[in-house]
């Protein structure tokens, strides 16, 4: 029952971006393997189910899961390809009669109520920075390095001797901020590209060969690469480490 969702896999821009013509984005428009809405994740449970990050895709999210309301959302960071959609919820949210609860540390929290004041009216938002429990899942969140675009926060999850952990904004992780990556059994990880060109200084993301260097590392039980860019075609068969596989929308995973 303890199951991982996969809502969204793709970097700020989704899948195709709406500029681009290139192959993984044309593919995307055609047939539509690689359609990548933005990352998030559903975390099914004997008790409760929650999402982690709401991104402007988080309605057609849940009308293609044919969900129609979400109580609880614990968010990353306050970027907007992980925040966009929190006025829709908050809008759903009194519609429904509901009060959402979201969980995130208190920094993004402060950050979130900067761009959207009135979510309150419709949202409990709750500070995770002494650890949380949802589901039955003990949370802690740690600050990662998000390059160019400062930090964000990765979670680590544990319930019944089952660890895993949710990193979908990192890169040039140091010593402390990998530490509780050590021992898992899952670990999802974003990557944006195979291999990344652009200057170090100006990215925010691993790419796939650097992750896998750390996942080398760190030998978590298997991986699951996400936040990709359209510098990925998951078709493709990148050779990569074995246990490290790609996500894709709807992918389930066993959290047991
Ligand atoms: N302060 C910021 C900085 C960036 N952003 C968005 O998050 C995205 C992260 O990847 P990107 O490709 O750099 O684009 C960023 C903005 O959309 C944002 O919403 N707020």
């Amino acid at each position: 029952m303890n199951r991982l969702i996969f809502l969204g896999t793709g970097d700020a821009m989704g899948v195709p971006r709406v500029y681009c013509d290139c192959l993984v984005c044309t593919e995307a428009r055609t047939t539509g393997t690689n359609v990548r809405l933005r990352s998030s994740v559903l975390i099914k449970s004997e008790t409760e189910d929650f999402m982690i990050d709401c991104g402007p895709d988080w309605r057609r999210q849940l009308e293609l899961r044919s969900l129609r309301f979400i109580p609880t959302i614990l968010v990353t960071h306050a970027h907007f390809d992980h925040i966009g959609g929190l006025p829709e919820w908050a809008d759903a949210c009194r519609w429904t009669g509901n009060r959402g609860r979201l969980y995130a540390p208190q920094e993004v929290i402060d950050t979130i109520l900067r761009q959207f004041s009135w979510l309150p009216g419709n949202l409990d938002l709750i500070p995770v920075d002494q650890g949380v429990q949802l589901g039955g899942w003990n949370i802690r969140g740690w600050r990662v390095n998000h390059g160019k675009n400062g930090y964000a926060y990765a979670y680590r999850l544990e319930k019944d001797g089952f660890s895993w952990a949710y990193c979908s904004d990192s890169i040039g992780l140091n010593e402390a901020e990998i530490l509780p990556l050590h021992n898992l059994n899952l670990l999802v990880l974003g990557t944006s590209f195979y291999h990344e060109e652009a200057e170090y200084a100006t990215r925010s993301v691993y790419d796939m060969l650097e992750a896998q260097e750390l996942v080398g590392r760190l030998k978590p039980g298997s991986t699951v690469f996400t936040h990709m860019s359209h510098d990925v075609d998951i078709t493709y068969n990148y050779g990569l480490l074995e246990g490290i596989s790609l996500a894709h929308t709807g992918m389930s995973l066993p959290l047991e």
